[in-house]
């Protein structure tokens, strides 16, 4: 997963340099898998440092990494199949002049919102949500200012709302979906098994 995911940033020709926050005790592992894969020897740097216990203590590493960025895309190793089209599309809005872009997709699914209970409370406008992918672009500056509030989040936007900052949502892809239990790891083998798979879905709205 990780060598897909750093692979697709590298196809996307839009990243300078490639920072991994990996476990501690996995990081001579990820080392030697990336050194081994087919890119290692792209002329982007990719190197990889300690994460931490949650997402935002391995973001905060990687921003102390890469102190002289200016633009970081946030991404999920676990998207591993996120097509390099989606992460140009990312850093085209950032070009643009947005500060903070996520790809996102419309639900599929009623989403119900549910008290400690289980009963429901609440029905969203479906029309008003999208699932939200990964890699999230920011302006560095902002994502800092962002991580210095010291909040809880499970996505880095999320961090971003909170500074009052507007993020901006661009068409996401299906193919950015999070390897998260087996069921998604078979489909993503399946997918990398098929040489028919296009670069892209081609279903990317946000609606
Ligand atoms: N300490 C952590 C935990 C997660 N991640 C990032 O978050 C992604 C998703 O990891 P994880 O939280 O384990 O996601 P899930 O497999 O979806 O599991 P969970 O249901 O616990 O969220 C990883 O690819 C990685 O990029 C990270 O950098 N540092
Ligand atoms: C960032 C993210 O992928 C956006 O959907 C998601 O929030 C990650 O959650 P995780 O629990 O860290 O996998």
């Amino acid at each position: 997963m990780l060598v897909h995911a750093v692979d697709g940033l590298i196809a996307s020709g839009v990243v300078d340099r490639i920072v991994i926050m990996a476990p501690i005790e996995m990081i001579d592992a990820a080392r030697e898998l990336l050194a081994a894969r087919a890119h290692a020897a792209s002329s982007i740097p990719v190197d990889v440092v300690a994460g931490g216990v949650e997402r935002t203590d391995s973001v905060r590493a990687g921003l102390a990494a890469a102190p002289e960025a200016t633009h970081v895309l946030v991404h999920d190793a676990a998207r591993a199949l996120t097509p390099p089209s989606l992460i140009a599309r990312v850093v085209d809005a950032l070009d643009a002049g947005h500060r903070a872009v996520v790809p996102g997709i419309p639900v599929a699914d009623t989403i119900k919102a549910v008290d400690a209970a289980g009963d429901v409370t609440g029905t969203p406008d479906r029309s008003g949500l999208r699932a939200i992918q990964t890699p999230q672009g920011f302006d560095a500056a902002l994502l800092r200012e962002a991580y210095a509030l010291d909040l809880p989040a499970t996505d880095d936007a999320g961090l971003v709302e909170a500074t009052g900052a507007t993020v901006s949502v661009v068409p996401g892809d299906p193919l950015a979906f999070k390897i998260t239990g087996p069921l998604d790891l078979k489909l993503a083998n399946a997918l990398v098994a098929d040489a028919t798979l296009p670069a892209t879905t081609g279903a990317a709205v946000t609606g």
